[in-house]
């Protein structure tokens, strides 16, 4: 279960006094307490089996108490041990109470494990076993358990916020750069301190300012200059710059980065992401004889459908101009750079003729850069043109001036499925699909899992019981009511299994399109990694409060909510 999701279910469920499904390190806390108690039971039983073989004669003394604490030796023994499976099967336990409890204690009962089902018995030490037929456990019963379900969680907030902010490593730098620890050889590196200090989870460390440690080529100081955090994105610091050594850091993107920081070079160097999508899946909703069939949705294909419909019929190839030196961030810049040049110069073959502008910018930036940089191809659908967005990444833009209940896109998912089947499904995907899949940003709230997960989570549209990935619908950005306003609805038709984006007012040429992810910005950061920058919803009512900042603080007060 995500983190955030697990924070706020805890947090909810202290709050009401309900009980918390415990999480996995509880669980795995708890076993390794299982564990001791079935020790300590191994002993107790073999103590009174060693007795009974003995001819201890208490037996006769008091016979019911033995047979009691022999029964509940060994019975607790065996059941306890039926999770570590290492203690033989209890002998001498055969009477009708014993077959009353042995099945009670039958492995079935203990799945899930319910250690509160146990306690130790302080009057002579053994573990016994107190049974409630009526009695179901929910795994939450003891306050035990809770705590150390809410110790896990908070140290997982703490992990995963070290490595949201990458403080661990910045203190390191920090220290080492002071001597103070023994690391490597800093002194063809350059430092930049961003003055930001430690997040409140850290506040009985004096704040100390975070340290990032970029490797320059050219070693000149003046290369640090235009670096400034710019928040967060996909669980990392982003730094903006705007340096004259852009184009040797793009080159050098891997070394420079360090692992510390992403830096944002979007305006400079635009995403090399190629998105092809399915001809065949992109038909319109009323020319349905030319919906491919089930499983052939995504085939990679550079034809268009064979009758397109008419809003939809022209497959143009834009070569995408990205000279746009606005400040844009672009996760894809980072994450895609891996994107076969290749590609990009197959679908710069076929750019169409009437984007001859863009194709003549391509080439200039073409010639600037180095190949595996080219500019991104991307092909659409007529309607519109998927391009770098001022809000964040690609975005989709119209190509044309769009009435209301004009449809956009239809699309079938490239993959619909649950998180369970997801790595199932991602197998299944020709190599084309793949490279698909991967073009996508991607963002999980724990920044640990795979990318694959990342992925899923960052794109997924709800489709019924499952989830379904859209290549191209996942290109559509989010917007709140205002401006710039939301002006694309969509819906999913299970009869059909397509995807249908349609505009919901009137939308002029060159507009971005603009769906809704949901309405709370909260939910927006925790769920998509991102603090929307639409206006819609107060992204922009910090007025002149630096952006970077604002993000900040938003994130503090999102760690203390959760604290809180
Ligand atoms: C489904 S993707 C949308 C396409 C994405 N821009 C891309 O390049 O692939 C969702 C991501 O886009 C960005 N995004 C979308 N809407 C945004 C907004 N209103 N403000 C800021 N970032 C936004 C966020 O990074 C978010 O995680």
């Amino acid at each position: 279960m995500p983190l955030f999701e697990r924070i706020i279910r805890a947090g909810l469920a202290k709050a009401n006094g309900e009980p918390v499904k415990r999480s996995k390190e509880a669980e795995l806390a708890d076993k390794h307490d299982r564990e001791a108690l079935a020790k300590k039971a191994r002993n107790a039983a073999e103590e009174f089996i060693r007795e009974a073989e003995n001819g201890d004669d208490s037996t006769s003394d008091d016979g019911s108490a033995l047979g009691t604490n022999k029964f509940k030796a060994t019975a607790t023994s065996s059941t306890l041990l039926s999770s570590s499976s290492s203690f033989p099967a209890a002998s001498g336990a055969s009477d009708e109470d014993d077959e009353d409890e042995s099945s009670a204690s039958s492995p079935s009962s203990l799945s899930p494990p319910t250690a509160p089902l146990w306690a130790g018995n302080s009057d002579n030490d053994k573990i016994v076993y107190a049974p409630d037929s009526d009695y179901e456990s929910d795994g939450s019963e003891t306050s035990w358990a809770q705590l150390r379900a809410d110790e896990c969680v908070r140290s997982e907030v703490s992990r995963s916020h070290g490595m949201l902010s990458g403080l661990g490593r910045a203190e390191l730098l920090q220290e080492r750069s002071a001597g103070l620890v023994a690391g490597g050889d800093l002194t063809n590196k350059r430092r930049l301190r961003n003055g930001r200090t430690l997040h409140h989870q850290r506040e009985h460390v004096p704040p100390k300012p975070c340290v990032v440690e970029i490797e320059y080529p050219a070693g000149d100081p003046s290369a640090a200059d235009g670096f400034r955090l710019w928040g967060f994105k996909e669980g990392k610091r982003v730094y903006k710059l705007d340096s004259p050594y852009l184009a040797v850091l793009r080159a050098n993107l891997v070394k420079t980065a360090v692992g510390l920081c992403y830096i944002d070079i979007a305006a400079e160097c635009p995403p090399q992401i190629v998105t092809v999508p399915t001809p065949a899946a992109i038909v319109s909703p009323t020319d349905q004889s030319s919906l491919p069939a089930p499983g052939a949705a995504s085939a990679t294909s550079a034809k268009p459908p064979v009758e397109p419909a008419a809003d939809l019929a022209t497959f143009e190839t834009v070569t995408t101009a990205t000279t746009d030196k606005t400040e844009t961030t672009s996760s894809a810049a980072a994450a895609h750079s891996a994107q076969p040049a290749v590609e990009s110069s197959k679908s710069a073959a076929s750019v169409s003729a009437s984007d001859k502008s863009a194709q003549s910018t391509t080439a200039a930036v073409s010639k600037a850069v180095p190949p595996s940089l080219a500019p991104p191809t991307l092909e659409v659908n007529g309607m519109f043109a998927i391009r770098p967005s001022a809000l964040g990444g690609l975005g989709c833009f119209a190509l044309k001036d769009i009435s209301r209940g004009d449809h956009l896109l239809v699309e079938r998912p490239l993959i619909r499925t649950n998180m369970l089947h997801l790595q199932e499904e991602i197998d299944r995907l020709t190599p084309d699909q793949r490279a698909q899949f991967d073009s996508l940003t991607g963002y999980h709230p724990d920044p640990r899992v795979s990318r694959d997960a990342q992925i899923w989570t960052a794109n997924t549209f709800v489709t019924g019981e499952l989830e379904g990935l859209f290549v191209v619908a996942s290109r559509f950005n989010h917007a709140c009511t205002e401006s710039p306003a939301q002006n694309v609805g969509y819906r999913y038709d299970r009869q059909l299994g397509v995807l249908t984006m349609t505009a919901v007012g009137r939308i002029k040429k060159g507009t971005e399109l603009l769906i809704s992810y949901g309405k709370s910005r909260r939910m927006l950061h925790e769920r998509f990694g991102f603090w929307c920058l639409c206006s819609g919803c107060g992204g922009d009512m910090y007025g002149d409060e630096d952006p970077a900042s604002v993000q900040e603080r938003l994130t503090e007060e999102m760690y203390k909510r959760i604290w809180s």
